[in-house]
């Protein structure tokens, strides 16, 4: 197979030809991209074999540029395909290099959470035994020294705590970085963004070759102060590729709505809404970052966001869960107190097209049950308590204080969406 080299390629694809009546998919097929040397039969024969026909617009700019071996930051919405993007030409370019198992490891690829970690193993486990590349993940808790085998690592996947234990504490000798070519971040911006992970990756860097690792940034949220930082720790100049021409950072098939809630009918409106949704698929994103990032569940059709999410790009992030993938549609809700309603601008400042949900059913107002229930029972008494005082503590700590403050929420009010009439005595004043 011909790789192609940086000065044969004009890989500037402008207007990307999107399929028609198609989200993501293009109208260049696996065959094409073969054809154009970009990549070789064992790609195209195992992706057919999984049932993928034509690249997505995000995977046919990212092919060509990351086979130049150019540092990038790779940028497409949620649900677009980036996994593939910087697998694929990971892969051609360790294959192209006559890399071997031997070798020690060909490419690390970090992720900040191991959920992601494992689902990127698995979309990379069939090209990877195609190629008859090894590859391993390592994150909390993994014992490497007992998984890696005679076979090598040619493509480690792993969060950068462990990996950075692992790779600087550790002696494994199937896992050698000196001749290390690629690099990738996904989720970069999180991975940046977080104080203790920018520490690990620093660390992870400095036991990396110094010159000839390719490196490659990804997400569908990569701001500014990201660019900046990896400029800044990597000592290196990027290109920057995007998928998204109109600035766009969900697709447009996910139908995003508001619902203003004043804070004591919250619970009774969730119940609600779920009551009207029984034969959907729903996630429901409370007040914590699990599962925001990344995650490829099939055929989600709604996301509700109950409690507002920590950072504005987790918003986009949360309702990419729905509508991944080609041909898929979805549905958001998020649910704001009135007071709140000025997140809405900066929404819209990030290109979300969000307008508010007409809702004319009545309400089941759940809240007196909901107030017996903890009444009559010390468990769900605790673990109510424990909500409440976790969710006041995260509402502190906002990053948007100026549109959720604290001192402007009702404390009582809050407590009644929680099943108490008043704040609990023994946690005392949270704010
Ligand atoms: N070429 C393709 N043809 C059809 N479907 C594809 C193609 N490439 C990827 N997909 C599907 O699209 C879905 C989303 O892919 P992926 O998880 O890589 O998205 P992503 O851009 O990384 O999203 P996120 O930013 O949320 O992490 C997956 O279910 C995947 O199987």
């Amino acid at each position: 197979m011909h790789i192609l080299d940086v000065t044969e390629i004009d890989h500037r694809i402008n207007p990307i030809p999107i399929m028609a009546g198609s989200s993501i998919l293009t109208n260049h097929s696996l065959e094409w991209v073969q054809e154009k040397g970009w990549c070789s039969p064992v790609t195209v024969d195992t992706l057919t074999a999984l049932g993928y026909k034509h690249l997505t617009a995000v995977q046919l700019l990212a092919l060509p540029q990351l086979l130049t071996k150019a540092n990038t930051y790779i940028h497409a919405r949620t649900g677009s395909g980036k996994t593939l993007a910087f697998l694929i030409p990971a892969l051609e370019r360790l294959k192209a290099m006559g890399f071997k198992n031997k070798h020690g490891v060909g490419a690390l690829i970090i992720s900040p959470t191991r959920e992601l970690a494992v689902q990127i193993a698995t979309v990379l486990k069939p090209l990877a035994e195609a190629f008859g590349f090894s590859s391993i993940t390592i994150t909390g808790g993994t014992k490497a020294k007992s998984i890696c085998t005679k076979k090598g690592c040619m493509f480690v996947i792993g969060t950068p705590g462990r990996l950075a234990e692992t790779l600087l504490e550790e002696d494994v000798p199937c896992l050698k970085v000196c001749n290390l070519k690629i690099l990738i971040l996904d989720e970069a911006d999180r991975l940046l963004d977080d104080g203790s992970h920018t520490q690990q990756l620093r660390r992870i860097i400095s036991a990396l070759p110094k010159e000839q690792v390719q490196k490659v940034l990804v997400s569908a949220t990569l701001n500014s102060k990201c660019q900046e930082l990896s400029k800044e720790i990597f000592m290196a100049d990027f290109s920057f590729i995007t998928a998204e021409q109109h600035g766009a950072f969900t697709t447009s098939q996910i139908k995003q709505k508001y619902l203003s809630v004043p804070a004591r009918e919250r619970m009774s409106m969730l119940i609600t809404v779920l009551q009207t949704l029984q034969k959907k698929k729903v996630i429901v994103f409370f007040n914590s970052c699990l599962a925001e990032r990344g995650w490829d569940i099939p055929c989600v059709h709604w996301i509700i966001q109950y409690d507002p999410p920590h950072k504005p790009e987790d918003y986009i992030h949360r309702v990419g869960r729905t509508s991944r993938g080609e041909g898929r549609t979805g549905q958001a809700l998020l649910f704001l107190r009135p007071e709140e309603c000025k997140f809405l601008d900066v929404l819209r400042g990030m290109h979300v097209k969000i307008d508010e949900i007409e809702f004319s059913g009545d309400l089941n107002d759940i809240q007196d049950k909901v107030h017996s229930l903890i009444a009559d029972n010390v468990e769900i008494q605790q673990m109510g308590k424990l909500a409440y005082k976790k969710f006041v503590r995260a509402y502190q700590c906002h990053k948007l204080k100026k549109i959720f403050n604290i001192q402007e929420l009702d404390l009582e009010e809050v407590c009644n969406s929680f099943g108490f009439f008043k704040p609990p005595l023994e946690l005392g004043n949270l704010t």
